[in-house]
C-alpha cells in the first residue's frame, strides 16, 4: 500500500512499516503505518503537554491533514513520559489580554470540533496523567486505552475554582452518563485508572504501550468490512447533539469564557494554583 500522507519523511522508523511525517510543528509527531494507514499522533510539548494556542493549533492542523490525506485511523498519544496532557496551559489563561484569550479559546474550540467530528476512527492511547483538558482530548476519541495503573484522568476544574464548559461536560455525559458526570464534576474528581475503567471512562487498562497498540489495532479492525461513509455518518448522528451545541453557540461560549476567566478572584486563584504547581 502506498503512503497515505504526502509530507516529507522526517525521522527514523520506530515501528515496522511506520514512517514519520512532518506535522508542520515540532510539538506534534506523526507516524503513519504504511501498511494500515493508521496515524500515531504524539503530543510533545515539554514539560507537561500544556495545551497552549500553539499546540492546539498544531493538533488542529494535524487532524485536518490526516483527513485530507486519507489516513484510515488515528491514535492520539504523548511522547512525554508519564504525561498525556496536563490540560489547558494555565499560563495562557493567567493575565492574558482579551485578544490572546479569545484566540486561545477559539483555537481550542476549533481543535475540539475537528477531533470530535472527524470521520476517522480515533483511539486515545493514554500513557500518562490526563487531567481536565487532557481528559477532554481522550474523551473526544472513540476508544480509550490507558497504559499502566498509576495515572489519573478526569475533569478537575472545580478544584481550581473553574467550571468545565458545557461541551466538556456533555462529552463526559455521553460516556459515563449524567449522574456520574455530576458527581465527578461537582467534586472535581480525578479517577484512578481502576476507577476510570470501572465507570467506563476508559475502555481498557493495559500494562504496556505494545499492548495498547494491539488493542488499538483490534479496535480499528472492527471497521475493516464497514463502508467508511456508513461508519462516519453513524458517528455523526451519535455525536450530533453534543457537537451542535458548540457549533451553534461558539460566540456565546467564548463570551462566557472571557467573562469568567477575567474575574479578579478567578485570576487570583489561577495565579496561586500556578505558584503551587511550580513550588512542588
Ligand atoms: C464564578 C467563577 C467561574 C470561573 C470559571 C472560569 C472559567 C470557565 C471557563 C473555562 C474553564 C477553563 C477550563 C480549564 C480546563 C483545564 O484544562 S485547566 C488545567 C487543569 N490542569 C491541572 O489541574 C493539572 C495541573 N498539573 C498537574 O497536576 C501536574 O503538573 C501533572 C500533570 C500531574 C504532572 O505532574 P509532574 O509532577 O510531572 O509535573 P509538575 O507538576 O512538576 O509540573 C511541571 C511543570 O509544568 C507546569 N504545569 C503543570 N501543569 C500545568 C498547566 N496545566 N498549565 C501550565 N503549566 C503547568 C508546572 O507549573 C511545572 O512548571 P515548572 O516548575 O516551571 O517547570
Amino acid at each position: 500500500m502506498t503512503t497515505v500522507l504526502q509530507h516529507v519523511v522526517r525521522r527514523s522508523i520506530l515501528r515496522p512499516f511506520a514512517k514519520s511525517f512532518s506535522s508542520g510543528s515540532p510539538l506534534v509527531d506523526v507516524q503513519v503505518n504504511d501498511k494500515t494507514g493508521v496515524a500515531i499522533v504524539k503530543m510533545g510539548r515539554a514539560p507537561v503537554n500544556g495545551l497552549n494556542t500553539e499546540l492546539l493549533g498544531a493538533l488542529n492542523d494535524t487532524f485536518d491533514s490526516l483527513e485530507k490525506n486519507k489516513a484510515t485511523g488515528m491514535i492520539l498519544s504523548s511522547s512525554i513520559p508519564n504525561i498525556y496532557s496536563a490540560g489547558l496551559d494555565i499560563s495562557e489563561m493567567y493575565n492574558g489580554t482579551p485578544e490572546n484569550l479569545t484566540k486561545f479559546w477559539n483555537t481550542l474550540q476549533s481543535m475540539w470540533i475537528n477531533l470530535y467530528s472527524t470521520p476517522l476512527p480515533t483511539v486515545a492511547l493514554i500513557n500518562g496523567n490526563a487531567p481536565a483538558g487532557g481528559c477532554l482530548l481522550a474523551m473526544s476519541c472513540e476508544y480509550r486505552v490507558m497504559v499502566g495503573s498509576k495515572f489519573v484522568i478526569g475533569l478537575n476544574e472545580t478544584q481550581l475554582g473553574l467550571f468545565a464548559p458545557k461541551w466538556f461536560q456533555d462529552t463526559m455525559v455521553s460516556i459515563i452518563g449524567p449522574r456520574q458526570t455530576e458527581l465527578a464534576l461537582t467534586s472535581g474528581k480525578l479517577f484512578s485508572a481502576q476507577e476510570a475503567l470501572k465507570i467506563g471512562l476508559i475502555d481498557e487498562l493495559v500494562a504496556s504501550e505494545e499492548e495498547a497498540l494491539a488493542s488499538s489495532d483490534k479496535f480499528f479492525g472492527l471497521f475493516k468490512r464497514i463502508p467508511g461513509y456508513a461508519r462516519g455518518q453513524t458517528k455523526n448522528f451519535v455525536r450530533a447533539e453534543v457537537l451542535d451545541w458548540l457549533l451553534k453557540n461558539r460566540e456565546h461560549d467564548t463570551k462566557v469564557f472571557l467573562n469568567s476567566i477575567q474575574l479578579p478572584h478567578v485570576q487570583k486563584g489561577l495565579g496561586l494554583y500556578l505558584q503551587s504547581l511550580k513550588k512542588k
